[in-house]
């Protein structure tokens, strides 16, 4: 297997060395995963002045999967924006076509204090948010800003973005979020804004029809602004949830909290062939970046997820995976999770936890 490794920027590369021990673990129980790291983002910038350098997008074409770290900092946030970091990462998702994005929220029992919600509203959550990747207002046209008569008659600045979707874009999401849900407890909730918007009012539509060869699964539809303010009143409600990028993007980050921090998030960003990139959902954070304090699970838990979706192994996955449920249970906490009474980790010490617990 060949995997391409890009660290990216702020704590990127921190948490991304973490899942690499894990992977050299494997590959001395005889698992032969070739890693080749190359820079993204920031870090493309700096090497090549392009976010997604050439040679970066032909390894990860060539590779059988992706694991990147984040990409990101206030050093490049006055770059023209076609230069910036995050253009690098959308522009490598949309040249994978990887438009099925899966972010599963699940709360650790030992983590129910380290969420800000009441335990008894997170005890024994598990949800699946399936995001859709490389449409909608992140990719739509025209954008920009430029100069248009304003009230007074006098020019002004406008800023202006397209929220687009196709039904064949809407169809592909939604089939790989009911195969999911059928795999779960068969409940899918679809989540737009029908009640305002066009490209939503279509989304719904074409959900629904999508609905018809899964007469099994139990389809809702909610709105964003109350699935936003479901999530935090009862999240047990869902099982998966599909929705589109900007507004997956927004309830991801907060789902995580849920499970007690944004740095135990994983995701896996698929195409029609399961072919995947594997990223934390959280950022660069360039607040903690090189203090070694990040929390590397979410890092971690994307190369079970690698396993278990790309690499159709889910032994290994599920080995991954009981790791770190196991260090959280021998109380090993980063600052982000750290509760009084258990044992304060750096990020370095959690991914050497985990390789001891596999
Ligand atoms: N996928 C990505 O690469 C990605 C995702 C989100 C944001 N970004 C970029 O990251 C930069 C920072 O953005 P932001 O601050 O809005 O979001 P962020 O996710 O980087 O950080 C938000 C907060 O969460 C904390 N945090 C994030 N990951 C953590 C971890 N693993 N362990 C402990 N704490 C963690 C940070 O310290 C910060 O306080 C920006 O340049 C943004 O564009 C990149
Ligand atoms: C950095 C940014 C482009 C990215 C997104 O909005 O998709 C991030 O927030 C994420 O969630 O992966
Ligand atoms: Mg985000």
């Amino acid at each position: 297997m060949k995997l391409a490794v890009l660290p990216g920027d702020g704590i990127g590369p921190e948490i991304v060395a973490q899942a690499v021990k894990v992977l050299e673990v494997l590959n001395k129980d005889g698992m032969k995963i070739e890693m080749e790291h190359a820079p993204i983002g920031g870090a493309g910038y700096d090497a090549a002045r392009d976010p997604l350098p050439e040679a970066t997008l032909k390894l990860a074409r060539a590779a059988d999967a992706v694991l990147l770290g984040a990409v990101g900092g206030p050093q490049y946030d006055t770059l023209d924006r076609p230069l910036r970091p995050e253009r690098g990462l959308l522009r490598i998702r949309k040249e994978l076509n990887l438009f099925a994005n899966l972010r599963p929220a699940l709360l650790y029992p030992e983590l129910a204090s380290a969420s800000t919600l009441k335990p008894e509203v997170v005890a024994g959550l598990d949800i699946m948010i399936v995001r859709e990747l490389t449409g909608d207002v992140y990719f739509g046209q025209p954008r920009g800003i430029e100069m248009r008569p304003g009230p007074d008659g006098r020019a002004e600045r406008v800023g202006f973005n397209t929220m687009i979707y196709s039904e064949s874009e809407i169809r592909r999401v939604a089939h790989v979020a009911f195969g999911i849900a059928m795999k779960r407890g068969k409940r899918l909730c679809s989540v737009e804004k029908a009640n305002v918007l066009e490209c939503s009012e279509l989304w719904r539509e074409v959900v629904l029809e999508v609905a018809r060869d899964y007469p099994e699964v139990e389809l809702s539809s909610m709105y964003v602004d109350n699935a936003a303010m479901q999530l935090v009143r009862n999240p047990k409600q869902f099982d998966v949830i599909v929705t589109g990028n900007i507004f997956g993007d927004i309830l991801s980050d907060q789902a995580s909290m849920l499970s007690g921090s944004i740095g135990m998030l994983p995701s896996a960003s698929l195409d029609e062939n399961n072919k995947g990139m594997y990223e934390p959902i959280h950022g660069s954070a360039p607040d903690i970046a090189g203090k070694d304090i990040a929390n590397p699970l979410a890092t971690i838990l994307s190369v079970a997820m690698m396993y278990r979706y790309t690499f159709a192994d889910a032994a290994t996955a599920d080995r991954i995976e009981n790791a770190v449920k196991k260090v959280i249970a021998q109380g090993y906490r980063t600052a982000d999770i750290y509760t009084e009474g258990c044992k304060k980790v750096s990020c370095n010490q959690m991914g050497d936890a985990v390789v001891a617990a596999m």
